[in-house]
């Protein structure tokens, strides 16, 4: 049996009083779908970081592929995870074709691309998020979720085993989120290509994802699809002063806390 994709043991990030990221454990089979939710500040974009090598964990252990990852070179890491960070919308000044940005995935990280794969890879990319026929458009010309769609291809150029999301639904309309959830879960299940999601909206990712982590500092509870989140993992996550909601996906949500909850 092949090592899981990811495997984080008692990972901690920030001063032991004080930590951002406490005695986190997860681990990922290749094809899994995890979604993370957690309240702002809860330490769920810093969780994404260290796993793309970005940011060095205080304590723990982290392995991708069954290496540690502390021993990966930065190439081979780089063409493994893909990375879709928190939207900065920052548009280029200069006129850049959309093919292009979808080209840094591949060129950015010196990875030996032939002209073949590039010209299939690029093309492929793009039509996985429906952005084949703006292959030519200027970048800075389209619009703010057709520019995340685009950012989605570049994270996925280079077909990575694991693919880290950072709110990748920012910018969508509620059609395009679904389309978008619902191309992950493909992905996954059909070229074992891992993927840990944060998004704030469990109700629009329950149906997809294997399971949900809850975040905030530590793992609440990591919950199985279908299974619902206890009240008080809500409550030790976003306060007291919350709605609880139950959802038709099997699921309970929270809404801030104008209502008392009966
Ligand atoms: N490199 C760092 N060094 C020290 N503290 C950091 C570092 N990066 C993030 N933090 C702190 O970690 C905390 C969590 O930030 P993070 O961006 O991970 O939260 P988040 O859960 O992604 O929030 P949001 O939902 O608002 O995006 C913040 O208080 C932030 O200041």
């Amino acid at each position: 049996m092949s090592a899981p994709v990811v495997r984080i043991s008692h990972l901690r990030f920030g001063p032991v009083d004080h930590p951002v990221l406490d005695d986190i454990d997860l681990t990922l089979e290749a094809g899994h779908f995890l979604g993370i939710v957690g309240p702002n500040g809860a330490g769920k974009s810093t969780l994404l970081n260290i796993v793309a090598g970005l940011i060095k964990p205080d304590a723990g252990h982290i392995d991708l592929m069954g290496q540690c990852l502390r021993r990966f070179n930065r190439p081979h890491l780089l063409r493994d995870v893909g990375f879709l960070h928190q939207l900065h919308d920052h548009q280029p000044s200069m006129p850049m074709r959309v093919r292009d940005v979808v080209a840094m995935g591949l060129r950015a990280y010196h990875w030996p691309w032939n002209r073949t794969a590039k010209s299939e890879a690029i093309p492929q990319a793009l039509s996985l998020v429906d952005m084949a026929e703006h292959a030519d458009a200027d970048f800075r010309h389209l619009s703010g979720g057709q520019r995340q769609r685009v950012r989605l291809a570049r994270a996925l150029v280079r077909k990575p085993r694991l693919l880290l999301l950072d709110e990748p639904s920012a910018a969508l309309d509620t059609v395009r989120q679904e389309k978008l959830f619902r191309l992950l879960r493909n992905l996954c299940d059909e070229t074992g290509m891992a993927v840990i999601m944060v998004e704030h909206d469990i109700a629009a990712i329950s149906s997809h994802v294997d399971s949900v982590a809850c975040l905030n500092r530590r793992i609440h509870h990591h919950a199985m699809r279908g299974e619902n989140i206890p009240e008080e993992i809500w409550r030790a996550m976003y306060g007291n002063h919350i709605h609880i909601v139950a959802h038709d996906a099997g699921c309970i949500g929270c809404g801030p806390g104008e209502h008392q909850h009966d």
